[in-house]
């Protein structure tokens, strides 16, 4: 009202002065202090002001009563903020604070470089003066925190794929990106519970442990190794990880990879929060001793014959058309790796005995978990999350046959899990069919054992034969060596290659 009156009786530089003046005395008087928070800082964006927006939608959505409904791009869920010119209170360490979100039109003659908004945007925030400093420091601090919290937790994580082979896009990243969202979590898992409540505290731990990591002067990453046969969850583990801690997965092909200076560039462009991951690695790259490496024999030549690269060259950079052992070491371990930080290496492999121990030494993978074949424990957990039966929703004697049967059987998480899906409509069905296969599995086991016991001595010198010739293989690897490499380990896996997928890996 005094506004007005002032705007109709005086030339508006007066009114500004007097308008100030009056705001001086309040502001002398007043037990309170004001703080600004605008949408838009300058020219900028001003950080702090999403934050609020954010902080306080974890409060709106409970006691406020006019909402503001927003959904992000990439986001799957609705965040609420406070409505136009509405207002609240919040309490922090027993400081009390208001917040009002004051939005007026903005006066059209400013002039900007870039388009503005119609509307100014602000959040006030409104404090006893002797609270100023808890509230600009603590407080903010605290809100800032929530907000990037609450800002993982809403946002759908990001999967990254290197899968162009080093070009980069119109910003000049070289990874592509897709929303990510795989179901797998912890709850899902079947695992033994013990091990899986291990690895989430690790998890938590590290995510939690900055303070520590800084004490000690480390790294702030740590390295999993996954591994066991194929089918025991160690996709579904990273999954699990990705969507326990909300960071975004970074799925690095070593084959699109073709020197060690790109493995680096990778690397960098990388984010922290996030889960490098290299899977089969002991298929995408030629595992020898790092000391061999330094031999023209042994790196693993990526490069197809012919394509213009330096094909056979081991030199670790300088152009070389190779990736080696002690590229990737240093890409997970040297200087390199804490260009960013909170970040986790994940390597799976179905065959940790063929990787180099250089790789395996402590420090460098800090965890080795092995993923098994079903145990019982990890039975009953399918057994909830596909047909939701609990442990009394099955006869003591049919669980008691299945305890028994289940390390005979050998049966993987994905083998179970597809009996269960099949009969998931009739659910006892399913209980006796997966018996009966573990039955037959087991049988099929000892069967195999026996035999095994009689010509243990004949297999001995075969698997003497084969160790012979894969050292020989190890030590001198031809042009499209990566070729044989990956034909044999999709041959293991159980998978065909076909002449396309040869022509492909080629190109
Ligand atoms: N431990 C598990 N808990 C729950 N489901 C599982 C588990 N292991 C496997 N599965 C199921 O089997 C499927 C295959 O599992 P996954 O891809 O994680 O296996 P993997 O160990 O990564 O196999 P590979 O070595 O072939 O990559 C998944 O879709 C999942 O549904
Ligand atoms: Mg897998």
């Amino acid at each position: 009202f005094s506004q007005s009156i002032l705007q109709v009786v005086f030339p508006p530089e007066i009114r500004f002065a007097i308008l100030k003046i009056i705001h001086r005395i309040c502001n002398w008087f007043s037990a309170y202090c004001y703080y600004d928070i605008t949408e838009i800082d300058g020219v900028n964006t001003n950080e702090l002001y999403n934050a609020v927006q954010l902080y306080l939608s974890s409060y709106a959505c409970v006691t406020g009563n006019r909402l503001s409904l927003t959904r992000g791009l990439n986001s799957s869920s609705i965040t609420f903020g406070l409505s136009n010119n509405d207002s609240l209170i919040d309490a922090f360490n027993g400081v009390k604070v208001h917040w009002e979100h004051v939005v007026t039109p903005r006066n059209s003659q400013t002039f900007s470089w870039r388009p503005l908004p119609e509307e100014k945007r602000g959040f006030l925030l409104r404090a006893k003066k002797k609270d100023k400093s808890v509230v600009l420091g603590a407080y903010l601090d605290f809100v800032m925190e929530k907000a990037n919290e609450i800002r993982r937790k809403n946002q759908d994580r990001l999967l990254y794929t290197n899968s162009r082979g080093g070009s980069l896009d119109s910003r000049g990243h070289p990874w592509e990106s897709v929303p990510f969202k795989h179901p797998s979590t912890f709850e899902t898992l079947a695992m033994d519970p013990q091990k899986k409540a291990e690895i989430m505290a690790d998890l938590l731990d590290f995510a939690n442990g900055e303070s520590f990591y800084q004490r000690t002067g480390r790294a702030w990453k740590r390295g999993y190794l996954l591994y066991g046969p194929p089918g025991t969850g160690k996709s579904s583990m990273i999954a699990a990880m990705a969507n326990f801690l909300g960071y975004d997965i970074y799925d690095l092909e070593l084959t699109e990879v073709h020197t060690n200076s790109e493995l680096r560039k990778l690397l960098m462009k990388t984010s922290s929060k996030s889960i490098i991951v290299i899977e089969d690695i002991d298929c995408s790259i030629n595992l020898t001793n790092r000391k061999n490496n330094s031999s023209s024999s042994s790196s693993y030549n990526v490069s197809p014959p012919g394509s213009g690269g330096v094909g056979g060259s081991n030199s670790e950079d300088g152009g070389g058309n190779t990736i080696t052992l002690s590229g990737l070491l240093n890409f997970t371990d040297g200087l390199w790796s804490c260009c960013g930080s909170e970040r986790i290496f994940v390597f799976t492999t179905n065959h940790i005995e063929k990787l180099d121990p250089a790789l395996l030494r402590s420090g460098r993978m800090d965890m080795h978990i092995h993923m098994s074949y079903s145990s019982f424990a990890a039975l009953k957990i399918l057994l909830k999350n596909y047909l939701g039966y609990s442990e009394d929703d099955v006869e003591k004697e049919l669980l008691d046959q299945l305890e028994q049967v289940m390390w005979r059987a050998e049966m993987t998480p994905a083998d179970i899990s597809e009996v269960l899906i099949k009969n998931r409509r009739n659910k006892d069905k399913a209980v006796w069919e997966l018996l009966e296969t573990l039955k037959t599995r087991a049988e099929r086991n000892d069967n195999k054992s026996n035999n095994n016991a009689g010509k243990s001595k004949k297999n001995n010198t075969i698997e003497d034969e084969e160790q012979v010739k894969r050292a020989l293989l190890v030590e001198s690897p031809k042009e499209g060596g990566g070729d044989e490499l990956q034909e044999k380990c999709d041959k293991e896996k159980g998978h065909e290659v076909n002449d396309d997928e040869k022509a492909n890996t080629k190109r």
